[in-house]
Parts: C-alpha cells; sequence; structure tokens
C-alpha cells in the first residue's frame, strides 16, 4: 500500500495546491494517495467521487490556460463519516494529515474535536507518529492548530492530550496560490477542450509556493523535488504572505465593493485603490522580517499575479469572514505603523472598509482590534477616521454604515 495523506476540507484550494504538488512529486519518487474529507459540505465530496477522485486542474496565466489531470485524491469521503474517519486516521500507511478548514474552522466548527477522535483511534490503534500540517492563512497555525485539538482532546481524557504531546508534530505552513470558486463557463470549458464534464475542475493561476516548519515526525512525499521548501523558522515567511499578499487583498476587497467593483483586477486597476495599496505595502513591508530586497520582490511579484485579467477572483469571496481575516492581515501592520509615528492611513482604511461594508457594531470593531498589545486607543480613532473619510466621500455603491465611537 503506498503511503498516505489525509487531508480535511477538500475544497478548490486543497486541489490546486497540495494536492497538486503531491501529485507532482509521484512521478520524482515513490506515490503517495490522499484520503480526503469534507470539512462541512458533503457536496464537495459528491462532485469528486464522480471521478473517483481525479479532476482537472486549469492553470490560469495572463496568456492563455493549460489544463492537467491530478490524480493524488484516491478516496473522498464525507467529513462525517465518522468511520472512515478514524479508520484512516488510524492506519499504520497514513503518515500526514493536512488541514485546509478555513480560518474560522479553528475557532467554529467541529474542526477540533474530529481531529482529536481521529487521534484518539490512532492511539487505541498503536499505529505511532503522525505529522499535521494547517495550509490555512493564520500566522503559527501550526501553534494554533496544536492549542484546539489539545483542548478538544483534554475533553476527551487527559491521557490522549498527553499521548499527542509525544506523537504528533503538528506543523506551521505558509500557503500561497490565489485559487477562485470554479464557476460554470470553467466547467463548459473543460468539457468543450477535453469531452469530459468534470464538476471537481479547479482554476488557479500559475504561481505557487508552499514552505513548510521542519520536524516532521515521520515520512513525507518528495515535495522538495517539485519547489515545496521546509525551514526551521517560518514566521518570516509567513508575515510576508499574510501582511503583503493576503492584506492588499482584504484592502481591495473591502474598499473595491464600497466602489462597486466585483473581482480583484478590476479593483487593482483603479488608479486610487491602487495608490492605496501602494501605500498600505509600505506600512506592511516595514513590519516583515525578511530583508526589504525580498519583501520588494514579493510586492513586484503581487503587483503581476492582481493584475492577471484572466483570473476573476471575487471580492466576495475574499471579503467573507473579516472578522477572522483581519486580525491576522491587518492588525499587526496597523499597529506597528502607529507605533513607528508613521501614517497607518491606509492600513486602518481596510478595518473602515470592512466596518462600513458589513455595518459592523462598535463592539465588532473593537472585538477585531482586541489582539494587538497595545496603543488599542490610537487604534481604534485610527479606524473611526477611515469610517469618516469613507462616509464623506463619493462611493459608487451604497454604504451601510458602522458604529463610529463617539
Ligand atoms: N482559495 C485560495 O486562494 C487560498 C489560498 C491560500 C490558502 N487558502 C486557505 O484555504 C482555505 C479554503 O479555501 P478554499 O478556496 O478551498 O475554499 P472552499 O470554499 O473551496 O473550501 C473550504 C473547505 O473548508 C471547509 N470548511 C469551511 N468551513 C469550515 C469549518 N468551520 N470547519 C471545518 N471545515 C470548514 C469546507 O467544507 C471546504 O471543504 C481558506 O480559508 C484559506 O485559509 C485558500
Ligand atoms: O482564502 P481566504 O478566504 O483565506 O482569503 C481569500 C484570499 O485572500 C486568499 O485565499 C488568497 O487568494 C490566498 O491566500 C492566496 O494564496
Amino acid at each position: 500500500m503506498p503511503h498516505t495523506i489525509a487531508h480535511l476540507g477538500v475544497g478548490a484550494f486543497h486541489r490546486a495546491h497540495q494536492a497538486w504538488y503531491t501529485d507532482r512529486a509521484a512521478a520524482m519518487a515513490e506515490p503517495w494517495r490522499i484520503a480526503a474529507f469534507t470539512g462541512r459540505s458533503v457536496a464537495q465530496a459528491r462532485l469528486l467521487q464522480a471521478r473517483r477522485g481525479a479532476y482537472t486542474l486549469i492553470t490560469r496565466g495572463a496568456g492563455g490556460d493549460e489544463l492537467s489531470e491530478v490524480r493524488s485524491i484516491r478516496s473522498v469521503h464525507d467529513g462525517a463519516d465518522t468511520a472512515s474517519w478514524q479508520a484512516t486516521i488510524a492506519d499504520p500507511d497514513t503518515h500526514i494529515l493536512t488541514l485546509t478548514i478555513t480560518e474560522a474552522g479553528y475557532r467554529d466548527g467541529p474542526a477540533p474535536a474530529r481531529i482529536a477522535q481521529g487521534l484518539q483511534a490512532r492511539r487505541a490503534a498503536g499505529s505511532g507518529p503522525l505529522t499535521v500540517i494547517s495550509c490555512d492563512n493564520l500566522a503559527d497555525n501550526g501553534g494554533i492548530t496544536r492549542a484546539v485539538v489539545f483542548d478538544a482532546a483534554m475533553a476527551i481524557d487527559h491521557r490522549l492530550a498527553d499521548w499527542i504531546d509525544e506523537n504528533v508534530a503538528f506543523l506551521s505552513s505558509m500557503v500561497d496560490r490565489i485559487t477562485p470558486r470554479t464557476t460554470d463557463a470553467d466547467i463548459d470549458e473543460v468539457e468543450r477542450l477535453t469531452g469530459i464534464r468534470d464538476l471537481g475542475t479547479v482554476v488557479t493561476e500559475p504561481f505557487s509556493e508552499w514552505v513548510i516548519e521542519e520536524g516532521f515526525a515521520g515520512p513525507r512525499p518528495a515535495w522538495e523535488q517539485v519547489g515545496v521548501r521546509t525551514t526551521p523558522d517560518l514566521a518570516p515567511f509567513e508575515q510576508r504572505k499574510l501582511r503583503i499578499l493576503n492584506g492588499a487583498h482584504s484592502l481591495l476587497a473591502y474598499q473595491g465593493l464600497l466602489r462597486g467593483f466585483d473581482d480583484v483586477a478590476s479593483a487593482f486597476a483603479d488608479a486610487e485603490l491602487c495608490e492605496l495599496v501602494e501605500e498600505y505595502w509600505q506600512s506592511a513591508a516595514a513590519t516583515c522580517a525578511l530583508p526589504r530586497a525580498e519583501i520588494d520582490e514579493a510586492i513586484a511579484a503581487t503587483r503581476t499575479r492582481f493584475e492577471n485579467p484572466r483570473i476573476r477572483h471575487r471580492l466576495a469571496q475574499i471579503a467573507m469572514d473579516g472578522a477572522h481575516k483581519l486580525p491576522v492581515r491587518i492588525v499587526p501592520v496597523l499597529e506597528h505603523a502607529l507605533a513607528a509615528g508613521d501614517r497607518a492611513d491606509a492600513a486602518a482604511s481596510v478595518i473602515a472598509a470592512w466596518a462600513v461594508h458589513g455595518g459592523h457594531s462598535s463592539a465588532e470593531i473593537d472585538e477585531v482590534l482586541r489582539e494587538a498589545d497595545a496603543a488599542a486607543h490610537a487604534m481604534r480613532a485610527a479606524v473611526d477616521r477611515g469610517i469618516r473619510r469613507l462616509e464623506g466621500s463619493t462611493l459608487r455603491a451604497p454604504l451601510r454604515g458602522a458604529a463610529v465611537r463617539s
């Protein structure tokens, strides 16, 4: 039997990223198989089951599309199928569990308890160590996973928590590949070109990056041979990605929706918004630990990626779950800019636009700012100035309004 990777949350991104790397690594060395489980909706399982896990990946460059078939997913299950889940995690051939359960999935929902139940079955089966890798857009995503799974395990049995401590490596990883939701037009295009109506089709950009913290508890696919990097210190890579790319995405999402734009490329083509993103990037760059030349290179690459007119990444998709995303992407940049006495307007404008767009209350704004170490008052004042500025401007989409502190 080939080695197995269990995956929880088989959405578009897993198929464009981890499953794609694993598929390419299989051509270089020993093949691994992925046993994929849905996070919340069984619909994704049904789409993929039709072709027994195989699907078409459209790599959409500015100049054209390239189609390929990805075959690393060998079984697809409903995440609520506890028997299959426990059997997969308990299987001694399973060495890795990867996760894309969204930022919200670590705070709300069943994922931590499910992982703990899976590990309980592995412990009972005596199947030994496991490596868990989070692939969600969170800083210290491995540490966060460890903490929530540990809490869920404590609620089952403290001896399970002790076993997890000794046997499970929770690795952080930085993941990057813009993967918008698949549309009917994408599925039609695949059918036209291949004759197959592939409902599992995924569209992604040519760029891809995956950096994983070192410390695997067991074997892994030959990922390094297909461009995956490992590092003893992931934090600077996470910072660079979350603050430069994701932060700018959130800026374009909320400011862009308020101006009546629909996707990233059209919002970024707007001169005023582009200038705001450039100003935000200067604030974000100052918070990053990597050498400035590397950050400037990342900014230049991100500019080109945002300009790709053939990737229709909807702002509404990026705008979802802002209360979970902004503390990771924007608050550290805002906090740093204020502490350094720099202009904080661009960073503050993202939270202001989120608040206005969603009609968020004063308490909800404070909750987003809560995780900052200091300067909460100054941060709130900067956000309130941003809200007033939005309310005084002429925007194309109707404002919903947020509560400004009086
Ligand atoms: N799409 C991208 O460009 C991209 C890039 C980098 C990282 N990511 C990460 O991947 C995540 C998923 O993105 P996607 O494009 O695959 O989205 P998607 O909507 O296609 O899939 C999301 C998956 O997460 C599951 N899920 C949703 N809420 C959950 C919850 N509360 N608990 C457990 N599982 C839950 C869903 O069932 C589904 O399997 C993002 O939230 C992000 O953290 C996405
Ligand atoms: O996927 P989310 O929901 O965390 O956020 C939307 C985008 O900002 C994000 O998905 C980027 O496309 C991605 O992080 C690029 O690697």
